[in-house]
C-alpha cells in the first residue's frame, strides 16, 4: 500500500480536557437500610472517596464534579476536604436530582467550559481500575464520541414478558445470542457536545447514558471492562468489594 492510500490514524484530540461526573445521589434501596450508599464505608473509607480516588488517579482527569445526595452536599464536601485526593485535580460537588438521569445532568451543568471530555461515574462502582478508566478516555481521544467499558457475560439471558405479581412464573420471549451481548460498566466517556445534547433531547427512562447517545444517532463503542469494576447494588457485593479490597492490600504488601 502506497503512503497516500494507507488510511490515516485516528486524529488524537489535542489540548482536550477531561472531567467527570460522579452521581452519588442514590440511596441504595437494594442494599438494606442505613446510609446513603455511596457514604457507606468500605474498609473503614466512604465509597465515594474509593470513587474519587479512582477517577483521579488517572492522569487525563482535571476535574470531578461530585453529585451528591439533595440534602448531603454539605457533608460531602467535608469528606473531600477530609480525605487525601490528588492535589493535580478540582473537585466540585452539586447536590442530586430523584433519578440518576436528572443527578447526571445537573453535574453537566455545573462543568465549567473548558473541559470537553466528559465521564460518567457511579459511586457504585468504587474498585474500577486506573487502565479501564484510561481506555475509555483515550477511545474518546481518538475520536469516539461516546465510549463504554464492557464486559461478555457468564450466564445466559432470557427476555420475559414481565409478571404483574411479584414471585408468578415469567413466560421467555426469546433468549438473545449471548456471544453479542455485555454488560455494560462505568465510567462512560463521552465528547462533551454529544452528551449534553443526548441530556437535552432523550427524556424516556434509561438505565445508562450510552442509551441516550444510542438514541440520538452517533455510533457508541465498548472498550474492556473490568470485573474490579462491578457495582455495588445488593448486600453480597459489600463482601465482595472488601474481599477484593483485602487482597489488593496483601498484594501492595500491607
Ligand atoms: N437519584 C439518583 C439515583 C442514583 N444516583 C447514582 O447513580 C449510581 C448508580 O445507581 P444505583 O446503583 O442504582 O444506586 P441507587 O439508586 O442508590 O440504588 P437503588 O436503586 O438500590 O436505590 C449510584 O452511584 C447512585 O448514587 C444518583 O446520583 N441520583
Ligand atoms: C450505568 C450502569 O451502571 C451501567 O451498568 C447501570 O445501568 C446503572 O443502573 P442502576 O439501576 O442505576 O444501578
Amino acid at each position: 500500500m502506497s503512503d497516500e492510500s494507507r488510511p490515516s490514524p485516528p486524529q488524537e484530540r489535542a489540548g482536550t480536557r477531561t472531567a467527570v461526573v460522579i452521581p452519588a445521589a442514590g440511596r441504595g434501596v437494594r442494599l438494606g437500610p442505613g446510609a446513603p450508599k455511596a457514604l457507606r464505608a468500605l474498609n473503614g473509607t466512604p465509597m465515594l472517596i474509593h470513587a474519587v480516588r479512582a477517577m483521579a488517579a488517572s492522569r487525563w482527569v482535571s476535574l470531578v464534579v461530585v453529585v451528591a445526595p439533595p440534602d448531603g452536599a454539605a457533608e460531602v464536601k467535608s469528606l473531600l476536604d477530609a480525605h487525601a485526593l490528588p492535589e493535580r485535580t478540582d473537585f466540585l460537588v452539586v447536590p442530586g436530582g430523584e433519578s440518576r438521569q436528572e443527578s447526571v445532568r445537573l453535574g453537566l451543568e455545573a462543568l465549567p467550559p473548558d473541559h470537553d471530555i466528559v465521564l460518567v461515574h457511579d459511586a457504585a462502582r468504587p474498585l474500577v481500575p486506573v487502565d479501564t478508566v484510561d481506555a475509555v478516555i483515550e477511545a474518546v481521544r481518538d475520536g469516539a464520541p461516546a465510549v463504554v467499558p464492557a464486559l461478555p457475560l457468564a450466564d445466559t439471558v432470557k427476555e420475559v414478558e414481565p409478571a404483574e405479581e411479584p414471585g408468578t412464573p415469567e413466560p421467555v420471549v426469546a433468549t438473545p445470542a449471548r456471544a453479542r451481548l455485555r454488560a455494560v460498566q462505568t465510567p462512560q466517556g463521552f465528547d462533551r457536545a454529544t452528551l449534553v445534547r443526548a441530556h437535552e433531547m432523550v427524556t424516556g427512562d434509561v438505565t445508562d447514558d450510552a442509551s441516550m447517545v444510542e438514541q440520538l444517532g452517533p455510533t457508541v463503542v465498548v472498550v474492556p471492562g473490568h470485573e474490579e469494576a462491578f457495582k455495588v447494588t445488593r448486600p453480597l457485593d459489600l463482601v465482595l468489594a472488601e474481599a477484593v479490597l483485602a487482597r489488593r492490600r496483601l498484594n501492595d504488601g500491607f
